[in-house]
Order: structure tokens, then sequence, then C-alpha cells
């Protein structure tokens, strides 16, 4: 099975454009107002209306008023929602959207019972821990913290390049990849040959 791809953090109808050619699975857009790569709201919605049938918008939150979630979602078109704070999965179900939730992973922190607390998710998003950020630190975690068992309806993100994720791939067989920092030229801003780059890096991976 081939392994999804998530580029992330996009801010530009251009690199939208970009990713579709590419073959990307789905765009995550970032609505959460402290990152370097956050969206308004009239921005995300010019943006999901350029994917075509079949590429998912997902739409990132920090810990965010449930009504500003609702408040998105009645002018974005997001298929699914990537919480990326310490949201309860009561309040992840809450929005009539299949939802995400990322866990940060460090030493110590048991996913087995992370990924019982948040069954209601489609998947939980492996991502590195950084005290001081909630996602996009661009650098990786030590990926022999997920047993096999996690890492099968994972997505795996977290400092991801098109010079380590063919690898990442061979150790751990996620669902997905997902990636932000990895692909940009500056925060928010894709790089077209580095979107290239990856695609290759994943179709690597997928046939070792
Ligand atoms: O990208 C951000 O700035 C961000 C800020 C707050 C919460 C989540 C954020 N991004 C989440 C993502 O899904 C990233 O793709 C993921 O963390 C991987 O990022 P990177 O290590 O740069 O590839």
């Amino acid at each position: 099975m081939r392994t999804r791809v998530k580029f992330c953090g996009l801010t530009r109808l251009d690199d939208v454009e970009a990713a579709v050619a590419l073959g990307v699975d789905a765009i995550g857009l970032v609505f959460h107002p402290a990152s370097p790569r956050a969206v308004e709201i009239e921005q995300a919605a010019r943006l999901v209306n350029a994917l075509p049938a079949f590429v998912s918008a997902v739409g990132l939150f920090v810990d965010a008023e449930a009504a500003r979630v609702r408040a998105v979602l009645e002018r974005v078109a997001l298929d699914v929602l990537q919480f990326h704070g310490a949201e309860p999965p009561a309040y992840c179900a809450g929005f009539a959207r299949p939802w995400i939730k990322s866990i940060a992973v460090r030493a110590g922190v048991d996913l087995a019972a992370e990924a019982h607390r948040y069954a209601g998710a489609r998947s939980l998003l492996f991502d590195t821990y950084d005290p001081a950020l909630a996602g996009g630190t661009g650098r990786c975690f030590d990926w022999g913290l997920v047993p096999a068992r996690q890492a099968r309806r994972s997505i795996l993100a977290g400092g991801l390049t098109a010079a380590n994720v063919a690898e990442a791939i061979r150790q751990l067989r996620p669902h997905a990849v997902d990636v932000s920092g990895g692909i940009e030229q500056a925060k928010g801003l894709k790089a077209p040959d580095k979107m290239t780059d990856f695609m290759k890096g994943v179709r690597d991976g997928d046939q070792s």
C-alpha cells in the first residue's frame, strides 16, 4: 500500500496547485494565530476552493475556542480537523467532522494509552515534542519510540525531508507522512523543488 502524503502549512495558491500536481492526498491549513504559517479565514477558503475532488483539506487548531472552529467551518470547506493542543476527546468529536489528534512523542509517553484515549480519531499524528511549539518544529523525534502496532494507522510528522522520508517509511510503515518545514524556502512559503524531491523520497520509501 502506498504511503499517503499531507503537505502542511500552505498559505499560497501556487503552492496548493503545485502540491496537487505532485499528487498529495491532503493539504493542511494552520488556524493557530501564533504560527508563522497561520492563514486568515478568507485566504483559507480560497485555497480550499482550488482543490479538486479527492484531495482533502485539513484544518489545524491549537486549543481553540469551539466558537472559533465553528466560525472557520462556516466559511472553509474543511474535510478533516487536526488538533495540536491538549484538546480532550469530547471536544475533538464535537464538530461533526473526522478528526486527527497530534501526539507529541517523547520518552515516557504511552502511545497505546493515547490511542485508547483518542479512539474516536481517524488517525493519531505523531510529532516532535517541543515545550515551546505546538507543531512545525522542523525536528525529528526518535522513531524507535513508536511501536509497529501504533505506527500502522498513524501519520508521521516532525522534521521530515526528502533526505529522510524514505528511511522513515522503511522503519515505521505509517499510513501517512506529514511535512511542513522540510518543503519550505521560508516559513509558510513552499519550495517547488523540495516538494518534488519529497514526493520522490516517499515513493522510494514505498519501494524499499
Ligand atoms: O506548522 C506550524 O507552524 C504549526 C503550529 C502550531 C501547530 C501545528 C503546526 N503545524 C503542524 C503540522 O502538521 C506540521 O506539518 C508538523 O508539525 C510537522 O512540521 P515540520 O516538523 O515542520 O515538518
